[in-house]
């Protein structure tokens, strides 16, 4: 472990040393503050989170069985959905009448699974994008060539930094269809920066990541806290959890159920419940 690692995983560890392991604890510095948060779609009730609180400049890990509403959630906070009712807050700024935009400008910033019309797009493209689609990729997509234009030479020159950050500056000229899948998840992350967030949401950044390229993943997700940044990531893997979570917030049925530490969250009943619930359920179907 860099000294670096270990200052970002303790200064972390202090911020959240003694919030106690349950849903909705509140945080010393809480980046995010939400409250009331309802979205049903029909008669199904998708997320339905009481109140959560994200401490700034740590790793927290959103955790839940299929269904349980984690991406709804991230949708939500995001504004790529609207909820039936909800408030909340974030870096001190109301951000539930927000546009998607408007969220990713004030930092709240998502990645995106590369879509098939990014994938016939070259890497370096992408990124220049990569600010411009949190407001919709397909409107943005027509307007790379004016963008290209009338870029800033500073957006071109982060990109080019991102890319040589995320071992990707070869490929520049790549179509990112070309990426393998580990590669794609760098792109992703990268694209994200280049809003320069001050909390980033990932969801699912191991997925269909070989062994190879995991590690790297990690670290540079860890890079990112000790950065000064502030992650919320939504995994299954719990050995992932286990190495880069500072915080686990657990979701099941809409609802946050528990908070704690990774180690708290491992031995709790409701956690262990909740999937073998999940894994019942789906071995009736
Ligand atoms: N646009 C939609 N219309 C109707 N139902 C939806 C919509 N989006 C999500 N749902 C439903 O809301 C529930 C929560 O889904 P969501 O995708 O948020 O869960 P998740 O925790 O992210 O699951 P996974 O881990 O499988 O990705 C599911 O029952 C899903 O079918």
């Amino acid at each position: 472990m860099s000294d670096k690692e270990k200052a970002g995983k303790a200064a972390a560890g202090a911020a959240l040393a003694g919030v106690p392991a349950e849903p909705g604890a509140p945080k010393a510095d809480a980046i995010l503050s939400a409250t009331g948060v309802r979205r049903a779609f029909g008669g199904l009730v998708a997320v339905d989170v009481e109140h959560v609180e994200i401490q700034r400049g740590t790793i927290t890990a959103l955790i839940g069985p299929n269904g349980a509403g984690k991406t709804t959630f991230f949708n939500l906070l995001t504004g790529f959905d609207r909820p039936s009712r909800g408030s909340w807050d974030f870096d001190g700024r109301r951000a539930d009448r927000m546009r998607s935009f408007q969220v990713a400008r004030a930092g709240m910033v998502r990645t995106f699974q590369l879509t098939k019309a990014l994938t016939r797009m070259s890497v370096l493209d992408n990124m220049l994008i990569g600010a411009a689609d949190q407001v919709g990729e397909r409107m943005w997509a027509g307007l790379v060539p004016r963008l290209w234009r009338g870029q800033e030479a500073a957006n071109r020159e982060r990109a080019l930094v991102l890319l040589e950050r995320f071992k990707l500056i070869d490929k520049r000229e790549h179509y990112a269809g070309e990426l393998s899948g580990g590669q794609r998840k760098l792109l992703e992350m990268a694209r994200a920066l280049m809003l320069e967030p001050k909390m980033i949401m990932l969801d699912e950044p191991m997925a269909g990541v070989n062994p190879a390229l995991k590690q790297s993943l990690l670290e540079h997700i860890k890079d990112l806290r000790e950065d000064g940044m502030t992650v919320l990531f939504v995994e299954h893997d719990m050995d992932m959890v286990h190495e880069i979570a500072d915080w686990v917030a657990v979701m099941a049925a809409g609802q946050l159920i528990t908070e704690g530490t990774p180690d708290q969250i491992s031995a709790d009943q409701r956690v262990i419940d909740a999937y073998l619930g999940a894994h019942h359920d789906a071995a009736q179907h």
